[in-house]
């Protein structure tokens, strides 16, 4: 028996919801932007292969491996249920680049959960499982935020409530925009971008930011797609965050003056995100973003559409 599990990229913050909004996004030309992970009967308790582009990337070490922990943590839950654990050999497929800003890390968290879940029959109910992937994001990131877990396990727009026992609830967005991501190649890790933000903010960024978000979220609950591409922006992390990204500052404008009706940094970079309602527009900003963005061969552009479901079963072999 056997179970692949596919977890999508994912943009953290949308520039409006620091730590709050995030958004799973998918190629338009069907290019797999996320890992995979397969679960499979072992001979022992645990092992674990790696595969795929960027497996030169990943720690050396088995046990350094996010999916190493992942396994662990499953564990546990599954003692405190008196349920017994099956032996797994597990294969990441690692297809995406550590360190950019596209939630690498919270697709094996979460392609490794969700397959090790329905590998064993489903004995942890989403907000378990949900709750354990933000366990292991905050291990990996150095502080606890759902908003890459939250949206690449559950699909589309997330917004995280964290009240009444709920974690993440998705609000509408529009389907028809065409989300450009530019990935220059070069990494940023989240720990080093969490650590230059001020500690305090002046009271009116705090309304500004109020502002934005809560405008944001009414526009998309009301329909009004213009008006929502208006309140994205990012009072809170991308001044500050900037200078860590090459180039950005001339790409974004270069995007808002291409016809983009927003722009901005994907989690906690470099990759950049702009939002376009037309794909001719989409698809003449992404030639140039990948002449004048993309630094080395490692770097890419991708035209992509929200991903509505979020992890996904793709059959049972890699
Ligand atoms: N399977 C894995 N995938 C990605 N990173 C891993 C994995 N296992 C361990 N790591 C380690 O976790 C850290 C991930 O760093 P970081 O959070 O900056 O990356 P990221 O998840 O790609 O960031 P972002 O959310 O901005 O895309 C790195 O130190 C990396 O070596
Ligand atoms: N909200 C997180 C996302 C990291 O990808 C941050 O901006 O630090």
């Amino acid at each position: 028996m056997s179970v692949v599990v596919y977890a999508p990229a994912s943009i953290g913050n949308v520039s409006v919801g620091f730590d709050v909004l995030g958004a799973a996004v998918s190629p338009i030309d069907g290019t797999l932007l996320g890992d995979r992970v397969k679960v499979a009967d072992g001979d022992t308790p645990f092992s674990l292969q790696c595969v795929g582009a960027f497996v030169d990337k990943l720690p050396q070490q088995a046990e350094e491996n996010i999916v190493y922990r992942c396994w662990q943590v499953f564990a546990r839950e599954l003692d405190k249920k008196a349920i017994k654990l099956l032996p797994v050999s597990m294969t990441l497929e690692k297809n995406m680049p550590i360190g950019s800003g596209l939630g690498s890390s919270a697709c094996s968290i979460v392609a490794a959960l969700d397959a090790l879940n329905r590998f064993h029959d489903q004995p942890l109910n989403e907000t378990e499982l949900l709750a354990l992937m933000g366990e292991m994001e905050g291990e990996i990131s150095g502080s606890l935020h759902y908003d890459n877990v939250a949206p690449c396990f559950l699909g589309g727009l997330q917004f995280m409530v964290e009240e009444l026992g709920i974690i993440s609830q998705k609000v509408p967005c529009f389907d028809d925009w065409y989300w450009v991501m530019a990935y220059p190649g070069i990494k940023v890790p989240t720990a080093e971008a969490r650590a230059i933000l001020p500690a305090q903010y002046r009271r009116q960024d705090v309304i500004a930011h109020g502002r934005h978000l809560g405008g944001f979220i009414h526009a998309c609950h009301s329909n009004q797609p213009l008006l929502a591409a208006k309140m994205i922006k990012d009072v809170v992390a991308e001044p500050y965050r900037e200078k860590l990204l090459p180039g950005f500052a001339k790409a974004r404008q270069h995007a808002l003056d291409a016809g983009a009706i927003a722009s901005g940094i994907s989690g906690s970079g470099p990759t950049m995100f702009s939002i376009c309602t037309d794909l001719e527009v989409a698809k003449r900003l992404a030639r140039w973003l990948e002449e004048h963005y993309v630094q080395n061969d490692e770097g890419f552009v991708h035209v992509c559409r929200l991903d509505s479901l979020g992890a996904k079963v793709t059959g049972s072999e890699l």
